[in-house]
């Protein structure tokens, strides 16, 4: 593991370990588990959710369904106007569901914010959302924030699924912007 990695323009140093992250994911997944009473759907927001869902997913061993969908609107380090949401199937598993939207960051909040919008709009009985990072410096728009991994600082990560200009994804530690 390098201690520091440059992507584009940007430098990055290590933050933190994938042994650390992967403790921290089995334990949500315990904690989640326990606290989980009626049957849920998850919904991992591709592409950056893909490695934390498929990990923290691994530990889970009650029924639930599964539904991804598509959600972007980053560009470099920038958060851009728009934020487009595609799902990878129709959308009549949503009504009357328990839906637990699993995310690999909270930042401002917009894109978890806009999900449960959308999913409280079709008629989805309850809308949860668990993320491996939180930025709660960084946050400006509300969302139903059950279970976290790490609460973090408000510089950029990449890393374990999360990409800068769709680079660095495959990194197996996170890496912190200096
Ligand atoms: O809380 P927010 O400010 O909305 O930021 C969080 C979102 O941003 C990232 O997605 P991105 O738009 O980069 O798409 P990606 O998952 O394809 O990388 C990340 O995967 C979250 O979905
Ligand atoms: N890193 C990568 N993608 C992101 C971040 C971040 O810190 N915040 C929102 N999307």
């Amino acid at each position: 593991m390098d201690a520091k990695l440059k992507i584009n323009e940007h430098e990055f140093e290590l933050f933190i370990a994938q042994d650390k992250i992967e403790d921290r994911i089995a334990e949500m997944a315990w904690r989640f588990s326990s606290d989980l009473k009626s049957e849920v759907a998850m919904v991992p927001v591709m592409a950056g959710a893909f490695y934390f869902a498929s990990r923290f997913l691994s530990h889970i061993d009650k029924p639930y369904r599964l539904f991804g969908v598509q959600a972007s609107s980053y560009k470099g380090v920038n958060q851009s106007e728009e934020l487009a949401i595609s799902f990878l199937k129709d959308d009549r598993w949503i009504k009357d569901a328990h839906l637990v939207i699993l995310e690999d960051i909270i930042d401002s909040g917009r894109t978890a914010h806009e999900l449960e919008k959308y999913f409280y709009s079709k008629g989805a009985a309850r809308v949860e959302v668990v993320a491996l990072f939180y930025k709660p410096e960084q946050q400006r728009f509300e969302c139903n924030l059950t279970h976290y991994g790490f609460e973090i600082g408000p510089e950029f990560i990449v890393g374990y699924g999360l990409d800068v200009d769709e680079e660095g994804r495959y990194l197996k530690d996170v890496y912190r912007k200096q």
